[in-house]
């Protein structure tokens, strides 16, 4: 080759050299200028963000991505707020609308997604610890901007003027303890990047050149840092439960369930918490809406306000409703006109039970009509019975009272009966409401309403409500979820889960840690229930279960005695007033739960009296009240107090041992338990009342028939037992009840045999 040729080949190979440099040189240039933009932005967060650390936030600056080698997220700030992912974007021209977020034309949701997705692992690291799921948010910080506050999907998108007000708001949701836990968690799930990022980490592209839109006046007057800061001291405080869960909780609320669920647990075992926060958590993380239904009216606006307070983010992608209510808005969304008058209905079925009930073998039963309207309203209409050949062959578990064929025939007459006269009437029934509801929902699905369906309470539903609520979403993975105590059951329905086709093998979570009680009264609760037998919805007999752990121990119950109403009432009144004075108990705090109406209005003329304001049950939504809440235990079921008194107790039912051979009525709900919820000072308080109100009920074949396996004669204490035998005599030669039946029945306790005076209040 001659010279020429060589000099000029290796100019040219210089040249390229020199180019593949330069051009090298402007990649690298350009990287460190965008990186260096993002150093900026970020340092201007975190200055926003550092006067959190006043208030016990720790900044986590340059954490590695979970998973990854080379990415790394900006800022983690953990406190009492929660744990925020914070990431910084020098975007220009963003707009946010339906829920995207753009960058010019370009749409750049994804990128908020890839953030998104890591909140996702971290909340699921951290649910090992305990931290519900919604305590972890991740935040988009727009660099330079402010008076941005807006959701991307589960992406929070603010200006970083905007950032430090915005997490401050959270006020203190996580105890310093539990901050800590958190804070240890974090640091290992997320270490820290030692060395300075490479060139080639992942930076917010495009960067906005220095020059071009240089950050001014980013940060906040301390004034503006001060009031941000007061605002989230004075956020409202939250139930320790809402933000911090037991691990295994934590995990049950993000577990994915391919079909669907049941979750079971005695009473105060944190059923309706995780169902709470379950829901929210499907909210949060899947499109849609979703139902949170139960059968008491009232408890879904108890069940709402909760949330209102835990997961203010989500509520609004939560509906609340009854059973009923979804039934009836359902009908009214399909043009189904009914009628349901509940005056019109009894009317209907008290004419019924007159003329072809109480003749026959159901009248002669020691049942009384209202078993009978309730073997109508949820087994025979309950289950959508159509003939009696089905009803015939039907097993009745969990109904207690054995019927035979002639029997089973006399029901059918009188559901005829009964139904015959609905139709005169022009009305229908509830269960009616829910079979057409279901037909409805049969003939055209809606299966494109609710993402998913949580029921809290569900052993109280019958048979056709189930179905119904679960044809809204079917077999869908974490689409029904059924969360329930077959202990509590006071709508007995009698069917299996299996029965309806719900198929929930594999899928059932038994909690088994009480979290509302202590020990003492736990021990108080379950004298009052022992040697029940319960149905539960997938098909087992229960008898008394008992929590495996019981978190707290308390002082022991007492038990006042009262010989008469007037006594009582002196007990509840001053009771009452000395809670009242109490440090951090006031007047919402007590729960006044009664067996009966009639003690319910006798203890809140009672309370109104003595000046003490009080809010019935029936009227309460879930919004704090300054009344002391008095109802009857059945409508407080998914309530919970510092303090319970229960006015009208039998003797019976608080004894140490139950009578001898004889089931113990169900006189007391396991709720009387349920309400009981531990106060600042750990104490816990039951108060029970006298048994004297039995003796005062009239001394009719109703009454004897009424389900109670007691009957206190209406006698004075003391009265000699010859006098009560004459008395009780006399009675059944007007009532036509033969004598033998009354005693053989056991339905009589003579008052002398209880002592001299009876009741009982109770302290725990
Ligand atoms: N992880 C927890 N930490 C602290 N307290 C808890 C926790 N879980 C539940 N609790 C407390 O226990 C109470 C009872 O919980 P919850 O009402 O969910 O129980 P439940 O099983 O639904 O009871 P019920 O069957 O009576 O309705 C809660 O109100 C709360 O005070």
């Amino acid at each position: 080759m001659p010279a020429g040729d060589s000099a000029g080949a290796e100019a040219r190979r210089q040249i390229a050299l020199a180019d593949a440099h330069t051009a090298a040189a402007a990649e690298a240039r350009a990287t460190a200028a965008r990186y260096g933009i993002a150093d900026v932005t970020e340092k201007a967060t975190a200055r926003a963000l550092a006067p959190l650390a006043a208030v016990g936030h720790h900044l986590l600056a340059d954490r590695r991505w979970p998973g990854s080698r080379r990415a790394q997220v900006d800022l983690v700030v953990v406190g009492p707020g929660g744990v925020f992912v914070v990431d910084t974007k020098a975007w220009r021209d963003v707009s946010i609308g339906d829920g995207r977020i753009y960058r010019g034309q370009e749409d750049a949701t994804d990128d908020l997604m890839n953030l998104a997705d890591l909140g996702y692992t971290i909340e699921g690291a951290l649910a090992d610890v305990g931290l519900a799921p919604g305590e972890v948010h991740v935040v988009a910080v727009l660099a330079g901007r402010a008076s941005v506050n807006e959701s991307v999907g589960p992406v929070r998108v603010v200006g970083e003027k905007d950032v430090l007000r915005h997490i401050a708001s959270f006020g203190a949701r996580l105890t310093p303890s539990q901050v800590d836990a958190v804070l240890a968690a974090t640091l290992t799930l997320l270490p820290e990047v030692n060395a300075p990022a490479p060139i080639s980490v992942t930076v917010p592209q495009p960067a906005l050149p220095r020059d071009t839109h240089p950050i001014q006046d980013a940060l906040l007057s301390d004034d503006e840092v001060q009031s941000a800061l007061l605002d989230g001291m004075l956020a409202a405080p939250i139930e320790e439960w809402m933000s911090f869960l037991h691990p295994a909780q934590a995990r049950l609320v993000r577990r994915t369930f391919k079909g669907p669920a049941r979750i079971r647990g005695a009473a105060g075992t944190g059923k309706t918490v995780v169902a709470l926060h379950r829901a929210a958590y499907l909210a949060r993380s899947r499109p849609g809406r979703i139902l949170v239904t139960t059968y008491i009216r009232t408890l879904p606006d108890v069940l709402r306000s909760t949330l209102e307070r835990m997961a203010p983010d989500a509520v609004d992608r939560v509906d609340f409703m009854g059973v009923h209510e979804f039934a009836s808005r359902l009908l009214d969304e399909r043009g189904v006109r009914i009628r349901l008058d509940g005056t019109r209905i009894n009317e209907a079925f008290h004419s019924a039970w007159r003329d072809i009930g109480a003749p026959g073998v159901l009248g002669a039963s020691s049942r009384d009509s209202h078993y009978w309207k309730d073997e109508i309203a949820h087994i025979i209409k309950g289950r959508g019975l159509t003939t009696f050949e089905e009803y015939a062959a039907l097993t009745r578990a969990g109904r207690r009272y054995p019927l035979t064929v002639e029997q089973r025939r006399a029901v059918w007459d009188l559901r005829v009966a009964y139904d015959e006269r609905l139709r005169t009437a022009g009305v229908l029934d509830w269960a009616d409401q829910i079979l057409l509801a279901e037909h409805e929902l049969d003939r055209k699905p809606m299966t494109d309403r609710y993402t998913a369906v949580v029921v809290d309470e569900a052993q109280d539903l019958s048979s056709a409500m189930v179905r119904m609520l679960y044809r809204l979403v079917g077999d869908r993975d974490d689409a029904f979820l059924l969360v329930g105590d077959g202990q509590q059951t006071i709508y007995p329905g009698g069917y299996t889960l299996a029965e309806i086709g719900v198929d929930i093998a594999g899928r059932g979570v038994v909690l088994d840690a009480n979290y509302r009680n202590t020990q003492q009264i736990l021990d108080f609760a379950s004298r009052l229930v022992a040697g029940d037998e319960y149905a539960e919805i997938d098909g087992v007999i229960g008898r008394g279960e008992r929590p495996a752990r019981v978190e707290r121990e308390g002082p022991q119950p007492t038990l006042v005695r009262c010989g008469s109403w007037a006594q009582r009432e002196k007990h509840l009144i001053a009771h009452v007033q000395t809670v009242l004075r109490t440090v951090g108990t006031g007047p919402g705090d007590i729960g006044v739960l009664c067996l009966s109406r009639h003690a319910v209005r006798a203890s809140a003329a009672a309370l109104r009296k003595a000046g003490i304001p009080v809010t019935e049950l029936t009227a309460y939504d879930g919004r704090p009240t300054d009344g002391v809440k008095v109802g009857t235990i059945k409508r407080a079921k998914g309530l919970e107090f510092k303090q319970v008194l229960l006015p009208d107790v039998r003797q019976d039912d608080v004894s140490t041992t139950p009578p001898a051979g004889r089931h113990r009525a169900r006189a007391v709900d396991p709720a009387a338990a349920r309400g009981v919820r531990r106060d600042d000072s750990g104490e816990r308080r039951v108060v029970g009342g006298s048994g004297l109100s039995d003796g005062r009920r009239r001394f009719t074949r109703s009454r004897l028939n009424a389900g109670c396996d007691r009957w206190v004669i209406p006698a004075a204490a003391g009265v000699p037992r010859m006098r009560m035998k004459i008395a009780i005599e006399a009675r059944c030669a007007t009532t036509g009840i033969p004598v033998k039946e009354v005693l053989d029945a056991a339905h009589v306790i003579p008052v002398a045999d209880c002592g001299p005076t009876m009741g009982a209040t109770a302290s725990c």
